[in-house]
């Protein structure tokens, strides 16, 4: 844990291993406002790891989070953090749980360092524990020089950072962030989910963590839970959302014979009978042939064909699906291929899936 490894003693409650137990589950939950049903029998079990939750805006994400720290009732249903009935034990739930929240909620006239101080106070942790803590977390987060300054100057990726600081101070067991990307650059974003990745890896702290872009969980979680409507849509690893595919990619180098070794390829494989696709919307898709795989005689007749040519070859693999290829329609597939997050299902609907 994060206090361990910072060499600091902290008088909160100390983690013991959640390797292999349930870490949220949930059964039958709903919550139903006066117009609007923001969960609707929702029955999940999360384990340790990175886990991201998705959907839309208005999926029912910060609802489940405000349920499962104990901060509003459920209407129905029962939840379980960390073992503890939400209902009954919200106090000490929040002890060992973390809590970044989406919206901007930091005081401009304050520093980072006062603030991230009087939160770990608030959690109970003595001054001199409060202020080390705080130090190797801001640190931790990249927030260094200018920790000093009020927050009301901070750019909206420090304010993060010290929204996540805020919620690692007391050395929780497992931290909720409430869309931690949002505002970011596509560079502040990768640095986020490195951060997030990091939280888990280094100091075995399991995350929640809410998005409503598909593309970026799928680098960062173990596993993905999709919600739409308040409603379960798929709950897997990351590993079953982005099972191999039969498509397989080929690369390979061009000669003084052929100087365009890929199209010397194509043909050669065409007339070999094999089905070749065009790479369309593919970035790179004039150099990476795509084909589809027919079991392992599809990888000799590629081999033999690129020795034939006297080709080298550079790579040739079986592609992978993307997390958001599994919410879409065949035809808007090509959209979402290598190197791009997906879509934002705020604006897409992610009810293809399940
Ligand atoms: N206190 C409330 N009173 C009435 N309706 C609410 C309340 N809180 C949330 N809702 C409604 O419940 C639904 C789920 O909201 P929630 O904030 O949980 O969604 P979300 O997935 O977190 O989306 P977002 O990213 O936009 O916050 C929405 O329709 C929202 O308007």
């Amino acid at each position: 844990m994060l206090g361990q490894l910072c060499g600091v003693t902290t008088a909160v409650v100390r983690a013991t291993t959640v390797e292999g137990v349930t870490v949220i589950a949930t059964e039958s939950l709903s919550k139903r406002f006066p117009r609007v049903t923001a969960l609707d029998r929702l029955s999940v079990d999360v384990g340790p790891g990175v886990t991201g939750l998705v959907g839309a805006n208005g999926a029912g994400k910060s609802t489940l989070i405000k349920i499962l720290l104990g901060l509003s009732p459920a209407t129905e249903g029962r939840a379980e953090v960390l073992g503890l009935d939400v209902a009954t034990k919200g106090g000490t739930i929040r002890e060992r749980v973390g809590y970044m929240p989406e919206h901007d909620c930091l005081p401009p006239d304050v520093s980072a360092t006062e603030f991230v101080v009087h939160m770990a106070r608030m959690s109970g942790l003595p001054p001199t524990a409060a202020r080390e803590r705080t130090a190797d977390t801001l640190r931790h987060v990249g927030l260094y020089e200018e920790r000093y300054r009020p927050m009301g100057g901070y750019s909206t990726g420090m304010k993060q950072r010290v929204k996540l600081a805020q919620a690692l101070v007391h050395d929780p067991q497992l931290v909720f962030l409430d869309e931690p990307t949002n505002g970011l650059d596509p560079v502040g974003r990768d640095e986020m989910l490195g951060l997030i990745r990091r939280i888990h890896t280094d100091f075995g702290i399991s995350v929640l963590v809410t998005s409503h872009l598909l593309g970026e969980l799928e680098r960062t979680c173990d596993h993905v839970v999709v919600i739409d409507g308040g409603k379960l849509l798929r709950s897997s690893s990351t590993r079953d959302f982005t099972q191999t595919t039969t498509t397989l990619a080929v690369e390979v180098t061009d000669t003084d014979e052929h100087p365009d070794g890929t199209r010397a390829l194509r043909d050669a494989l065409h007339a070999r009978g094999l089905e070749i696709h065009t790479g369309g919307g593919l970035p790179g898709a004039g150099h990476i042939l795509l084909l589809t795989a027919q079991g392992e005689e599809t990888y000799d007749l590629v081999r033999d064909t690129v020795a034939d040519l006297g080709l080298g070859l550079i790579r040739m693999e079986q592609r992978r699906h993307h997390i958001a290829e599994v919410f879409k329609d065949g035809d808007q597939q090509a959209a979402t291929q290598d190197g791009q997050d997906g879509p934002d299902v705020r604006k897409e609907a992610v009810g293809h899936g399940g």
